[in-house]
């Protein structure tokens, strides 16, 4: 893979392609950390003198614009980490994007409105993707890769775009593939691995692979209960992925036939109702074994009896990789399995790394230091997907 400094950047439009699907509260960015993480990449081409084009996506809007989804608060917060101003275009690919680029001197940033504003983006026609990266194509001399969320994503900014202009991988990419990497080798065992989360159907099938190498999976948040479900408790109103039961029952079966040590919670907290993130009341969860979820209650949490378990069992880890929050990690009553799976990490003396936008912040919200761990990874589905062994369509493109 090339990286920028095998590019001749000085007064050409660099377009780097970014991960600032940052978290937000209305317009307030509740963890920059996918900012930081990237503004070195940034900083660098503003330096050499590139004219800087950063285009992102921020959550999942439908193919069109969407001003939730703006990414306007990350531009401006982009700006104040370089301290320089940013430009920032109100769309992608139209007449702002284009006089905003045009308008670009030498060392100057620009940030484009969210690529998911255009269907062709997420297509999975690949004419229309190809069609959507002529158009961004035509925006930039170089492209520059460093989104590193999103490089499992087969986009066409993270895929198409690359073949149609000469590439490098930015400095987040090489970091991150390098310390990954590390865990596809050899790997100080016990190798535990840590799932939870909500995004359930993009990850149950990383477990798949995972039961191949790790010695101990324990899952928590909304990866549980298809789990439970496939062990025959019923899960009441908890996030549920009715189609994947039958693969979770095949999981655990082959875990067991590998010696492949499989926890899963056995108790949680419940509540008939989703908890206000935003004033944060007070949700008074109820505590229940994990086969007694009552039928009008969903799980938001493992329970205080999980939480010592997954922490005994993180404790003689040589290696832990941990994904997704254990539970709503975002209102205060449901944050202490998060917090306690944190702890675990940093009580042990493993090579710990954190991988995932939400799972990286609440590391930080919750007030843990964040250069305690080993490595704290800009992707969730993404490094998951890199641990499994699978080609990552991001990282493909840069290759060629
Ligand atoms: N039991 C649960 N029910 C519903 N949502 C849950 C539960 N447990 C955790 N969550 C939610 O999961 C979300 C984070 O999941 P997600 O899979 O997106 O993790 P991530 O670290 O951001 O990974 P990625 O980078 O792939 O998005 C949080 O917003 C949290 O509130
Ligand atoms: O948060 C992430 O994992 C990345 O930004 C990718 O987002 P996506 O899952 O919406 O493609």
């Amino acid at each position: 893979m090339k990286t920028i400094d095998d590019l001749q950047v000085a007064g050409q439009r660099v377009f780097v392609r970014a991960d600032l699907n940052v978290p937000l509260d209305g317009t307030t960015i509740t963890d920059d950390g996918r900012i930081r993480a990237v503004a070195p990449t940034i900083a660098k081409l503003v330096e050499r003198g590139a004219k800087v084009i950063v285009a992102s996506h921020l959550g999942r809007p439908k193919g069109a614009p969407d001003p939730a989804f703006s990414l306007a608060p990350a531009a401006a917060r982009l700006g104040e980490i370089l301290g320089q101003d940013v430009a920032f275009a109100t769309d992608t690919v139209g007449e702002s994007a284009r006089s905003v680029v045009a308008g670009l001197a030498d060392g100057q940033v620009a940030v484009l409105e969210n690529l998911r504003f255009n269907a062709g983006e997420t297509s999975k026609d690949d004419a229309e993707r190809g069609a959507f990266a002529d158009q961004l194509a035509a925006l930039a001399d170089l492209y520059v890769g460093d989104g590193f969320g999103a490089v499992h994503r087969k986009h066409a900014s993270v895929y198409d775009l690359p073949k149609r202009l000469p590439h490098a991988a930015g400095d987040l990419i090489a970091t991150e593939v390098g310390v990954l990497k590390k865990l596809t080798e050899d790997v100080k065992r016990p190798y535990v691995v840590a799932l939870g989360g909500a995004k359930v159907s993009d990850k149950l099938a990383v477990i798949d692979q995972l039961i191949e190498k790790a010695d101990r999976i324990l899952v928590g948040g909304g990866m549980a209960y298809t789990f439970l479900k496939a062990k025959g408790h019923e899960v009441g109103i908890s996030l549920l992925q009715e189609d994947q039961v039958p693969a979770c029952l095949e999981y655990l079966a082959r875990a067991e036939k590998r010696g492949v040590e499989f926890v899963l919670p056995v108790d949680v907290l419940v509540s008939a109702e989703f908890p206000d993130l935003k004033t944060k009341a007070p949700a008074h969860p109820g505590t229940v074994a994990a086969d007694a979820i009552p039928a009008d209650q969903e799980g938001l949490d493992i329970g205080p009896k999980t939480r010592e378990l997954y922490a005994a069992k993180l404790a003689d880890a040589g290696t832990v990789f941990w994904n997704g929050p254990m539970g709503v990690f975002e209102h205060p009553d449901y944050a202490g399995g998060t917090k306690a799976v944190a702890q675990g990490l940093l009580d042990s003396d493993a090579f710990t790394v954190v991988g995932g936008g939400d799972s990286a912040a609440a590391v930080r919200l919750l007030g843990f230091d964040e250069n305690a761990f080993g490595h704290i990874s800009t992707g969730g589905g993404a490094s998951l997907e890199y641990l499994e062994g699978k080609t990552l369509p991001g990282l493909a493109a840069l290759e060629d």
